[in-house]
C-alpha cells in the first residue's frame, strides 16, 4: 500500500517535471510554434470547463463560448478603458462569467437536454450580438488585448511569460478535474447526472450543486477568455455560437467526461488547420468528416479507445476492514416520539389522469415494519413518493417523525433520517457498486463540497475516503453483496442491483427507510437473507415501509400492513388479520 502510494507520487512528479520542462520548450519555441501551443492551452481550459458540466452532470451547455467572451471583453475593456492592471483582472473575470454563470443555471437547470442546450446557445447568440453592436467593445473590429508584463531580466531564460502563465492554468485546471475525480464528489456528481432520484434520496441538494458546478465551469471558462485576450485581438467572432459548439466538438472527440480527453480534443481541433495547411474549402470539410467519423465510431472519444485497448479504469481500491452498519443515535428528544411516519387525508393525482390516492391515512409507529401491499396500479409507489418528498400531495399532510414536511424536497427528508430504495434500482452504472453505496453517506460526511477540488492533496480527505470506502464495503457484506463490491453496476445481476440499493440505504444509519418491492430479482436464498437483514434493522429500532407483492416474505416480518386498492385503504391491520381478510383475500389474493 505504502509502496504503491509511493510510486504514485513518484510517477505524479516525474510527470510534472516532464510538463515544466515542456513548458519552458513552449516558452522559448518559435512565435508561431508558441502560438499555436497556446491557442491549444486555452482552449484546452475551455474544453475542461464544458467538460465539467457536459461529462460530469450531463449539462451540454452551449454558453462556454458566451462566458469565454465575458471573461476577455471584461478584461481588455477594463485594462484599455479604465486602466486596470490585467493581474486584478484575473479574479474579476472569472467572477463575472461565474457570476453569469450561476444566473443563468439558476435560471435554466429547471430544464435539462435540448431545452437547457438552446437556453444556453442563445445566451451565447445574444452576447455576440451585443459585442457586436456596442461601441465600448469595439464592434466587429474588437479591441486589443493588452501586453503581457515581462519577466525581469534575470529570469529571461524562462522564455515568454504568456506561455507560462497559459500552461500553468492549464496546469491547475486539470489539477482541479482530476482532483475532483478522486474525492467522494464525483460519484454524487455522477448520480446527479444519471440517478437523480437517487441522488436526491441520499440528501443531496442537487439543484444547488448544480448551479454551483455550472458557475464553477463558467469561471473557468472566463479564466480562458482573461488568458486569450493577451494574445491578440478580441472580437466577437472569436466567441460566438461556433466557438461553443467547436469546445463541444473537442470534448466528445477526445473522450468525453475525462480528465485528459478535453486537452487532446482541443490540441485537434486548434492545431487542426495549420497541421493540415491545405485549401480552407478542403481542410474544413476533411475537419467536419474526421469529426463525424471520431464522434460516431468512438463515442467514447480518443482517450475512451485507448481505454478500451488497456483495460477498464482502476476501481476504488477495497478495504480489507469490515465495520458494522452504524445506526443513527437517537436524539433525546424523539424518545417519546411514537410515530414515524404518518400520512393523513393524502389525496393525490397525476398531471393527466384520474385521482391516484384517495384521502389516504397510514400511521406507522416507531421501530415497526409496516407492510403496503395492493394489485398493481393501486398507488403503493405513488404513496412511497409522497412520503419521501417526490411527490407533493394535492391535499393532505405528511408528518415525518411528528414534523409536518409537505414543504420540505427528498434531500430534506433524507436529512431528517429518511431513506429510500427504488423499485426500477436508480443507480449509476458506471460506478462500482460501492462507489454507489458511498453516495449513501453524503449527509454524514461534511464538506463534501467545499473540500473536492483539493480532497486527494488533504490529509483529512484521504483519511476520509478510506474510512468511506470501509463503511461502504461493510454495507455491502452486510447486506450480502460482498463479493461483487469492486464491480461495476453494469456488470452486476439485477438481485445485486437491489442489494447494492439496500446497502447505500443503510450505510447513512438512517431512522426509517422505504423499500420499494426490495425483493424483485433476488433468488429465494437471496430474499431469505434479505428478510434476514430487515429483522436485523428492526432490531436496531429502524423502522420500516416495505411494499412488496411477495407476501410470503413480507407478511411475517410485518407489525402491520395496509392495503391498498385503487388508491384507497382497504385495512390497517396485522399481518394475521390481513390474511384472515374476506376483502382483502377478495381484492388481493384474487380469492
Ligand atoms: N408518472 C405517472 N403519470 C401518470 N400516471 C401514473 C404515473 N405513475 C403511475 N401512474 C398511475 O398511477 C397509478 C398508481 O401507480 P403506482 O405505480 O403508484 O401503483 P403501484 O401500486 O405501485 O403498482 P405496482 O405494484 O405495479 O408497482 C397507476 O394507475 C399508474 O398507471
Amino acid at each position: 500500500m505504502m509502496a504503491s502510494s509511493f510510486s504514485r507520487r513518484a510517477v505524479t512528479g516525474v510527470v510534472l517535471i516532464l510538463y515544466l520542462l515542456g513548458t519552458w520548450l513552449a516558452a522559448n519555441a518559435s512565435l508561431s510554434l508558441q502560438s499555436l501551443i497556446l491557442v491549444a492551452g486555452v482552449f484546452g481550459i475551455l474544453a475542461i470547463s464544458l467538460d465539467l458540466v457536459a461529462g460530469m452532470l450531463g449539462l451540454y451547455s452551449l454558453g462556454q463560448g458566451g462566458f469565454f467572451g465575458i471573461g476577455a471583453y471584461v478584461t481588455a475593456i477594463a485594462v484599455a478603458d479604465f486602466n486596470v492592471s490585467p493581474f486584478l483582472m484575473l479574479p474579476l473575470a472569472m467572477l463575472a462569467s461565474g457570476l453569469c454563470g450561476v444566473i443563468i443555471g439558476a435560471m435554466s437547470l429547471r430544464v435539462s437536454g435540448l431545452y437547457f442546450a438552446i437556453t444556453t446557445f442563445i445566451f451565447t447568440l445574444v452576447l455576440t450580438v451585443m459585442a457586436t453592436d456596442m461601441q465600448i467593445t469595439g464592434g466587429t473590429q474588437g479591441l486589443l488585448g493588452p501586453a503581457f508584463t515581462d519577466f525581469p531580466a534575470g529570469l529571461a531564460w524562462l522564455g515568454a511569460p504568456v506561455a507560462w502563465c497559459i500552461l500553468l492554468a492549464l496546469l491547475a485546471a486539470v489539477a482541479l478535474v482530476w482532483n475532483i475525480r478522486r474525492s467522494p464528489l464525483y460519484p454524487v456528481l455522477l448520480a446527479i447526472r444519471d440517478a437523480e432520484p437517487f441522488a436526491e434520496a441520499a440528501g443531496v441538494q442537487t439543484s444547488r450543486i448544480k448551479i454551483g458546478v455550472f458557475g464553477l465551469s463558467a469561471a473557468l471558462a472566463g479564466l480562458a477568455g482573461w488568458l486569450f485576450c493577451f494574445l491578440g485581438v478580441v472580437s466577437p467572432g472569436q466567441f460566438d455560437w461556433s466557438v461553443s459548439l467547436n469546445v463541444l466538438v473537442m470534448v466528445l472527440v477526445g473522450g468525453i467526461n475525462t480528465t485528459v480527453g478535453p486537452l487532446v480534443g482541443a490540441a485537434f481541433v486548434s492545431m487542426f488547420p495549420a497541421v493540415v495547411a491545405i485549401n480552407p474549402w478542403l481542410e474544413e470539410v476533411l475537419y467536419g468528416a474526421l469529426s463525424i467519423i471520431a464522434i460516431t465510431m468512438f463515442p467514447a472519444g480518443v482517450v475512451g479507445l485507448i481505454r478500451l485497448q488497456f483495460g477498464k479504469p482502476a476501481t476504488v481500491p477495497e478495504s480489507t476492514s469490515v465495520p458494522a452498519i452504524a445506526v443513527l443515535a437517537r436524539d433525546e428528544d424523539e424518545a417519546g416520539l411514537e410515530n414515524a411516519v404518518e400520512c393523513r387525508g393524502i389525496d393525490f393525482s397525476y398531471p393527466v389522469g384520474p385521482k391516484v390516492l384517495r384521502d389516504v391515512s397510514v400511521t406507522v409507529r416507531r421501530g415497526h415494519i409496516h407492510g403496503l401491499i395492493g394489485p398493481n396500479g393501486s398507488g403503493k409507489s405513488t404513496l412511497a413518493n409522497v412520503i419521501a418528498g417526490r411527490l407533493r400531495p394535492v391535499a393532505g399532510t405528511v408528518f415525518v417523525k411528528g414534523k409536518p414536511v409537505n414543504g420540505l424536497s427528498p434531500s430534506g427528508r433524507a436529512r431528517l433520517g429518511l431513506r429510500r430504495t427504488f423499485q426500477a434500482a436508480q443507480l449509476v452504472r458506471e460506478l462500482t457498486t460501492s462507489q454507489n453505496v458511498s453516495i449513501g453517506l453524503y449527509t454524514t460526511m461534511p464538506g463534501i463540497v467545499r473540500r473536492a477540488a483539493v480532497w486527494p492533496l488533504l490529509p483529512s480527505g484521504r483519511r476520509d475516503l478510506s474510512w468511506m470506502n470501509s463503511q461502504a464495503a461493510g454495507a455491502l457484506h452486510a447486506v450480502g453483496a460482498a463479493n461483487w463490491t469492486g464491480r461495476e453496476v453494469d456488470d452486476v445481476p439485477h438481485g445485486v442491483e437491489q442489494l447494492t440499493q439496500l446497502a447505500s440505504v443503510c450505510v447513512a444509519g438512517p431512522d426509517i427507510i422505504i423499500l420499494d418491492e426490495p425483493a424483485t430479482g433476488l433468488s429465494s436464498g437471496e430474499v431469505a437473507h434479505l428478510a434476514t437483514i430487515l429483522a436485523g434493522l428492526k432490531a436496531k429500532g429502524v423502522t420500516m415501509i416495505i411494499i412488496e407483492h411477495q407476501t410470503r416474505f413480507l407478511l411475517p416480518l410485518c407489525d402491520q400492513v395496509t392495503v391498498l386498492n385503487a388508491g384507497e385503504v382497504v385495512l390497517t391491520a396485522t399481518a394475521d388479520e390481513v390474511r384472515a381478510n374476506p376483502i382483502v383475500r377478495q381484492v388481493y389474493l384474487g380469492e
